[in-house]
C-alpha cells in the first residue's frame, strides 16, 4: 500500500516524514535505514515517524541515517511542529514544546542532563571538562540534550579534519551508546559549530548540536544567552539559563510531498 511522506529540511538537515497517527505503520531499523539511503531510497539524514501520544499532541520517533533509533532532534521537532501544528511532541529525550514565531519556529527542549551516567557515559567523570583527547581535540564538555553529545572549543572550527576525528570519537569506548561531536569556534559573542552526527556523519547543522554546544559555551561564560549559533546550512538562536529548558529558533522548511509503496523495502 502507498504511503504519504513529507520530505522536509532545517536548515539543510534532511528528513522523511511519515505519519502513522491514523494508519500505524511498522518502522524497523532495516526499512528506516533503506529509506533514508540516498542512491536506494528516498535519502536523508533521518526518517521521522509520527505516532498517536498519550501524553503530547503527537509522539515524534527518530531514525538516523543507519538505521538506529534514537532519542531528540532538534531540527526535526522544528519541522514537525511546523508541518502538524503540534504545540507538544513526545520524544525518547522528553517532552518538546513548539510554536509559530513570525516565519519561524520555536521548540523548547526539557533541561539538560550533566551526570556522567545520564548522557551515558561507560565511567564517572569531570562531564564539564573531560580527560580525554583525540587528536588536536581534548577536554570536551559532555551532556545529554535528551541525547549525547560532546562539545569541543577550538579555535577554527572549519580547520578541523571531523571526517577523520569524528568516526573514532563516536565510536570510543568511553561512550556506550555512541555520541554526537561538535566542534566549536566563538567570534565575536556567536558560535560557529560544525558537528559530526552520531549514526549520519558531518551535517548541514544539528539542532541538538547547536543547543548542546550553546549551553556549553554559557556554562564555560564564553557567551552570554541567547546566543546565534552558525552552521554550514544556516542559523539557530538558542537560549538557556542554568537549571531552565533550552529554547530554539529557526527555520523550518517543507521541500515536496510524494508516495511510496513501503512493502517494496521490506
Ligand atoms: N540532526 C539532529 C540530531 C539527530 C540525532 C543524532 N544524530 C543522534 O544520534 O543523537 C538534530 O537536529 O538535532
Amino acid at each position: 500500500m502507498k504511503r504519504q511522506f513529507h520530505k522536509m529540511h532545517g536548515l539543510g538537515n534532511d528528513f522523511v516524514v511519515l505519519d502513522g497517527r491514523e494508519q500505524p505503520i511498522e518502522m524497523t531499523p532495516a526499512l528506516a535505514k533503506a529509506l533514508a539511503d540516498r542512491h536506494l531510497g528516498i535519502g536523508c539524514d533521518q526518517l521521522i515517524l509520527l505516532e498517536p501520544s498519550e501524553h503530547a499532541d503527537v509522539r515524534m520517533r527518530i531514525w538516523n541515517h543507519d538505521g538506529g533509533e534514537v532519542e531528540s532532534c532538534g531540527n526535526a521537532s522544528r519541522c514537525v511542529v511546523a508541518l502538524t501544528g503540534a504545540g507538544t511532541l513526545e520524544t525518547g529525550g522528553g517532552i518538546v514544546e513548539g510554536g509559530k514565531i513570525g516565519a519561524e519556529i520555536e521548540v523548547t527542549l526539557p533541561p539538560p542532563h550533566f551526570a556522567w551516567d545520564e548522557i551515558p557515559l561507560n565511567y564517572p567523570m569531570d562531564t564539564a571538562r573531560l580527560p580525554l583527547g583525540w587528536g588536536p581535540l581534548d577536554h570536551p564538555m559532555a551532556l545529554s540534550v535528551g541525547n549525547p553529545h560532546l562539545v569541543f572549543f577550538v579555535d577554527d572550527a572549519a580547520a578541523i579534519d571531523l571526517d577523520s576525528l569524528g568516526p573514532s570519537i563516536e565510536h570510543d569506548p568511553a561512550f556506550p551508546e555512541r555520541i554526537n561531536v561538535n566542534v566549536a569556534s566563538i567570534r565575536d559573542g556567536e558560535i560557529h559549530l560544525r558537528t559530526w552526527e552520531r549514526g549520519a556523519g558531518l551535517t548541514l547543522a544539528c539542532g541538538t548540536g547547536a543547543c548542546a554546544t550553546a549551553v556549553a559555551a554559557i556554562v564555560r561564560k564564553k557567551v552570554a544567552s541567547p546566543v546565534r549559533v552558525h552552521m554550514r546550512g544556516g542559523e539557530l538562536t538558542i537560549g538557556w539559563a542554568a537549571g531552565e529548558p533550552i529554547r530554539m529558533r529557526g527555520s523550518a522548511s517543507h521541500v515536496f510531498k510524494g508516495e511510496i509503496d513501503l512493502e517494496q523495502f521490506v
